[in-house]
């Protein structure tokens, strides 16, 4: 039985002169929590980008449990349960907390103008369990005091923790997250190591994360991806990562 999710192959992307990518290969098993580290400028952001559809990566391959899915655009890798945070949360700042899990649920729900104008019972069926599945994510984040609020004039942990939760809505089998932990109090970097912890256990996701907070890395990983100029530099469990010397040269050389 194959138990990697996403499997990346000879992944290589280039601007100009650059190579910021160079031969990546790694692969996400089901249900596991992946991280890539490495220091600034080591190429993270975008290996992301070409997994996400935000690039068309130069050459590599990009597996979703089987299907290549290298170079297609972001709308339709998330149709095939692929899914992202950004480093600098993205949310409908004008929106409340509980119209944005309306609106990332807009592929569910059987709209289309006619039945919506004729109001059709099928369409209030499907509208009312968009709200319910909202309700269960603002339950889940501990967010319902805050559904009717503006998502802008939420806290920002709060705002990290909202756009998680519309991930999650559209039950997807990969969550990436790009630096959860940016902007984080301790005590909000603990519940975001307990609740990535949850997603993983009790809704069969894989989790694939860049991260720069290396108690959270350390943490919550089963694997860890370590990139140095664009390079895959060490893959392995935290402790064996922890202590490789190539790895320990790479951080402090930075420093
Ligand atoms: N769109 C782009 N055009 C040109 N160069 C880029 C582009 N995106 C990234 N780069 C370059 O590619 C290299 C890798 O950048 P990347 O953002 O992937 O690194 P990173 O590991 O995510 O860094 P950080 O931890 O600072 O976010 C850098 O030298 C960067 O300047």
């Amino acid at each position: 039985m194959n138990s990697d999710l996403l499997k990346i192959s000879s992944l290589s992307m280039r601007f100009g002169g650059l190579l910021a990518v160079d031969n990546v290969e790694f692969a996400v098993r089901k249900e596991e929590v992946f991280a890539i580290i490495g220091p600034n400028g080591a190429g993270k952001t975008t290996v992301f980008n070409c997994i996400g559809g935000f690039y068309k990566p130069t050459s590599g391959l990009i597996e979703l449990d089987g299907t290549a899915i290298q170079g297609q655009p972001s709308h339709k890798v998330a149709r095939h349960g692929l899914v992202r945070t950004f480093q600098n949360v993205r949310l409908f700042k004008n929106l409340t907390v509980l119209e944005n899990l309306m609106v990332a649920q807009h592929a569910k729900v059987k709209t289309g103008i006619l039945p919506g104008l004729l109001n059709l019972k099928s369409y209030r069926r499907s509208e009312e369990e968009a709200v319910e599945r909202a309700a269960v994510w603002l339950d889940f984040m501990g967010l319902r005091e805050y559904a009717n609020r503006e998502a802008g004039n939420l806290a920002y942990g709060h705002q990290r923790r909202l756009e998680i939760a519309r991930c999650m809505i559209t039950q997807p089998r990969l969550l990436m997250l790009d630096e959860p932990a940016a902007g984080l109090n301790p005590q909000e970097k603990r519940d975001l190591q307990q609740l990535i912890d949850q997603l993983r256990r009790e809704y069969d996701v894989s989790v694939l994360l860049i991260e720069h907070d290396m108690s959270l890395v350390m943490g919550v990983s089963d694997r860890i991806l370590v990139m140095e100029h664009g390079k895959p530099i060490a893959l392995g469990l935290p402790e064996e990562v922890r202590n490789d010397e190539r790895v320990i040269k790479a951080y402090l050389g930075e420093e």
